[in-house]
């Protein structure tokens, strides 16, 4: 964060704290805060020279584009965790040791936030001051990345943050392949600016030249693309490299196997995938949308049942050709600012789909989104 910045950032909480001025507790929290900060930019310790046992370490407030207030900590006390899951108003946050400890949300967090249900979510990271045997209180979120939500009655609905890579898992037969379908799952991904790996499972059953000429339009994107069969074990290797130190949202259709390659990476792992979805499915999970799953081998593998039984939300028509990478390119090049690429003359994007530039059936799956249409 900038100097700039973490002014304003500190002129906000101090505004705030005037608001708070009857609780004691509050105003003193903020006014060690900010001491902590002023020392750290100096570059000294807040305790006297030597001192270890009084020195101690603070991270810096912040308050991100969502409003979400992140106050300094103290880092002698309070150590950083994963929010696993959000059920209610606990939060199970795991920590590096692996231990997980059953988190309420401090108060101030609530207060702070510009939408009190989303203060916390699954896959946050976040800092817990500690309180009993397992459980402890949730300190500060850390400013999120590779967030996935939906929009519902004109609210954000976060489901899972700090994601790294969406894991489009299809299969080459039984069911078979849908690119359309496929074509909608990149788009959410582009459209939450997270990293899509496309996953072809069950190649076992077909003659994988079939394959090519479609590996070829999404490799040629820039997407990478895993051809695997968890049945015959092949591409597992690369298939656990992916995953390995990673969080996961792993999505497809019923039926592509994606219980059958979880169970090839850690058996357990399938087993706790299936009970989560069963659970949703009963409508148990209520308040829970989505959950780590923490990896033997380090990562998360997120199961996330919104994610599962896929919608386009909130994609509205005029977005869609910026989500489609090999549309992109044209799109400023047409003639009528406001074109859909749909029955425009000329059309710079039609212009090239009929030279080959762009992929017919990717142009097809373009109109078949941009029409609200299911796949
Ligand atoms: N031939 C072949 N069959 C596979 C392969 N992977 C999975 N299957 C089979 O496909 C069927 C569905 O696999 P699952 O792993 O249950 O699929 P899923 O995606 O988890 O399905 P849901 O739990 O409904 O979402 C099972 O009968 C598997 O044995 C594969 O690589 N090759
Ligand atoms: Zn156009």
């Amino acid at each position: 964060m900038g100097k700039k910045k973490q002014r304003k950032v500190r002129a906000d909480l101090r505004k705030n704290r005037n608001v708070r001025t009857r609780s004691n507790d509050l105003t003193r929290e903020f006014a060690s805060d900010e001491e902590s900060v002023a020392d750290l930019a100096s570059g000294q310790s807040v305790s006297g020279k030597g001192d270890l046992t009084r020195k101690r370490t603070v991270a810096d407030a912040e308050i991100d584009e969502e409003g979400l207030v992140s106050p300094a900590v103290d880092t002698s006390v309070c150590s950083e965790g994963r929010v696993l899951r959000v059920q209610g108003l606990v939060s199970m946050v795991q920590f590096a040791d692996g231990n997980v400890r059953q988190c309420a949300t401090r108060r101030l967090l609530k207060t702070l936030s510009t939408d009190q249900r989303h203060v916390v979510a699954a896959g946050d990271r976040v800092w817990v001051r500690p309180s009993g045997a397992d459980e402890g209180i949730i300190e500060r979120v850390e400013p999120r990345k590779g967030v996935l939500s939906r929009n519902s009655r004109g609210r954000q609905h976060v489901l899972v943050t700090n994601v790294d890579q969406l894991l489009i898992v299809t299969s080459a037969a039984q069911p078979r392949l849908k690119p359309n379908l496929l074509d909608r799952y990149l788009v959410t991904a582009e459209r939450a600016q997270i990293e899509p790996v496309i996953c072809i499972n069950k190649v076992d059953l077909i003659d994988r030249g079939e394959l090519q000429p479609l590996i070829g339009v999404y490799s040629q994107l820039g997407y990478r693309v895993l051809q695997v069969s968890a049945t015959e074990g092949w591409g597992m290797t690369e298939f656990r490299s992916i995953l390995k130190g990673r969080s996961s949202v792993l999505t497809g259709q019923s039926g592509v196997g994606k219980s059958s390659l979880l169970n090839i990476i850690d058996p357990e792992l399938a087993l706790r995938v299936q009970q989560v979805s069963a659970e949703s499915e009963k409508g148990k999970h209520t308040t829970t949308t989505s959950e780590l799953i923490p990896l033997s081998m380090g990562g998360f593998v997120i199961d996330t049942p919104g994610i599962r039984q896929f919608r386009l939300w909130d994609v509205v028509p005029e977005e869609v050709a910026g989500f489609f990478r090999d549309l992109r390119p044209y799109v400023s090049h047409c003639r009528y600012p406001d074109c859909t690429h749909t029955h425009e003359e000329p059309c710079a994007v039609k212009d090239a789909v009929a030279e080959g530039a762009i992929d017919f059936r990717r142009y097809e799956s373009y109109l078949q989104i941009h029409a609200g249409d299911d796949a």
